[in-house]
Parts: structure tokens; C-alpha cells; sequence
């Protein structure tokens, strides 16, 4: 179905239904499961997003690639047995608007309330996202409001995956002078540009707003807003393993770095009150 010139609504082999976006800007993909966007190439540019080639689409399963919306909560819930990184990325979500300007698709989605468990979030609040797909770069904008009367807290992150043809010769920028904890252990404080040797799974507290991640194929710019907070990783060898749809070797093409409000950039939201965690991402 078509929903605008360049935007389209299609299903794929295992059932899951997208938002195509073929135009001279860009070409995009945004499942509504989870609203996870799992392609965007600039035009005459390089694909800027990495997607495991064993990916299967499942309904209800994480999508290993892209940039799952982890929500509401980061990582592992102070109970363990709830869901990692929250519920939001194996959630349906609805398209509300798709937007052509001259130099931009603007396609928003928001998550219905329904759709969330109760036991996992009581609270009267919306959450909608915004993607901003130019020929230059994309922006990820995640809103939550609440609509209650009670203040509210939640951690997130807009997890993207970044694809590299060699992680031995990658470099992160940007992120010296921050401190991070790394398995539990910290806080240290980053000394160097970050280069990968090993398993990496940094959370870095008050980080600079720009990192610039340099790849045989160019160089990657990560800015965030209203995040101090993000998260560096990659799963290495053994990790790569143990991972759902991801192949052994496949550590080699990609790593994460993740707009976060995580430890204490946690959002605490007073009734009433919105905010917004964005991310922009460009060839550099
Ligand atoms: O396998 P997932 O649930 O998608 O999580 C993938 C990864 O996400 C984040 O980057 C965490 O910091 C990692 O510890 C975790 O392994």
C-alpha cells in the first residue's frame, strides 16, 4: 500500500509488516514491530545501519540489527526475570504519520498503551518516535509524556548497530574523559580512543554529545541529545556464539553505540512533562 510518493507498507516472508522508504533522499525500513528501523542508506552513500544476515523476523523476537528501542528499562531489570531491555522492542506499534518535505521524510509511530503489560508499566504515559530521513543523515527522536499525575522514571536507549568491514580496524572518538562502568566494574575513566581486541560493553556516564567512529569505510558521527549518557558494544568471540541470530563471525562488521539515559541520566519525568532522547547519524 502506498502512503506516500516514496513510502510503503509491506509484509515480509515471516509475516512482519514494514514501512519501505525508496526516494531520492534515501532508502529506509522501519518495522512497526518495535517501530525498528533496519535500513537507511543516504543516497549515493553507504549503508549507515548493520542487520545480521541470520536475521528471521519473528513475531515477538527481538531484531538483531537496526536500532531496537529499549524501553522501559536498559539491560537487565532489577528483576531477571523481565524481559532485557525492556518490552518496546518486541511491541506492535502504530505508523500515525508519514511526512514528505523537500529535503526530508518525517514518519512517526507510537506504541499504545494496550499493548504494554501492565505488571511491567503501570503508568499513564505516551511514548512516540520520530524518524527524520534526509540524504544526509537520520534522526532518531523518542518522546515520552506523562499524562499522570504522579512523577515517573525509566531508563531507554536507541540501540543502534553500525556496520564496520573490520572491527580490528575501527576506532571510537569522543569518548575520552568520560567514565564508564564495563561488567559490573568501575567506574574507570577513558583514557584513549576506544580500538576493539576484545569483548566490549562499555556504559559511559556524562559522555560528550559527538562521537566520530572511524571505519576502513569512512567515518561514522553519533550525536546524541538530552542523553549523557551511552553504551559502547561489542560481543567478540565467545559472546558472538551465545547470541540469538547472529553468526559466529559476524562481531567483525559491526558494533553498537547506543543514545542513552542510563545510570543516573535516568529520565524522571514530573507529571505532565515530556522528553526527548534523539540521535543523529551521518557518514562524517
Ligand atoms: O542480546 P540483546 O538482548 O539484544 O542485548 C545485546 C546487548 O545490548 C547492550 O549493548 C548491552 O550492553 C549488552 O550487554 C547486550 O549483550
Amino acid at each position: 500500500m502506498q502512503l506516500s510518493p516514496s513510502v510503503t507498507i509491506a509484509r515480509c516472508e515471516s509475516g512482519l509488516e514494514y514501512l519501505q522508504v525508496n526516494s531520492p533522499l534515501c532508502q529506509a525500513r522501519i518495522f512497526l514491530q518495535g517501530a525498528q528501523l533496519t535500513e537507511y542508506t543516504p543516497a549515493n552513500q553507504k549503508p549507515l545501519i548493520w542487520v545480521s544476515s541470520e536475521e528471521d523476523y519473528q513475531e515477538g523476537k527481538s531484531i538483531r540489527g537496526g536500532i531496537p528501542i529499549c524501553w522501559p528499562w536498559f539491560g537487565v531489570h532489577q528483576n531477571p526475570e523481565w524481559p532485557i531491555h525492556g518490552v518496546a522492542r518486541v511491541s506492535l506499534w502504530r505508523a500515525e504519520e508519514v511526512k514528505e518535505e523537500q529535503d526530508a521524510i518525517r514518519i512517526s509511530l507510537s506504541l499504545p498503551m494496550a499493548q504494554v503489560d501492565k505488571t511491567y508499566w503501570p503508568h499513564n504515559t505516551k511514548l512516540e518516535v520520530e524518524y527524520v530521513l534526509s540524504d544526509k543523515q537520520l534522526e532518531v527522536r523518542l518522546t515520552n509524556t506523562n499524562l499522570g499525575d504522579s512523577p515517573v522514571q525509566l531508563t531507554q536507549a536507541l540501540h543502534s548497530y553500525l556496520p564496520t568491514p573490520d572491527i580490528t580496524q575501527t576506532s571510537v572518538d569522543g569518548l575520552q574523559g568520560a567514565q564508564y562502568i564495563e561488567f559490573g566494574e568501575g567506574p574507570f575513566e577513558q583514557q584513549e580512543v576506544v580500538h576493539f581486541g576484545r569483548e566490549t560493553d562499555m556504559v559511559y556516564s556524562d559522555a560528550k554529545p559527538l562521537q566520530r567512529i572511524r571505519t576502513p569505510d569512512g567515518t561514522i558521527e553519533v550525536a546524541r541529545e538530552n542523553s549523557r549518557s551511552c553504551v559502547l558494544w561489542n560481543p567478540w568471540v565467545d559472546k558472538s556464539q551465545r547470541l540469538s541470530n547472529f553468526a559466529d563471525d559476524e562481531y567483525h562488521k559491526m558494533l553498537c553505540l547506543e543514545a542513552a539515559n542510563v545510570l543516573d541520566d535516568k529520565v524522571e519525568l514530573a507529571a505532565q512533562q515530556s522528553h526527548t532522547l534523539a540521535t543523529i547519524i551521518r557518514w562524517g
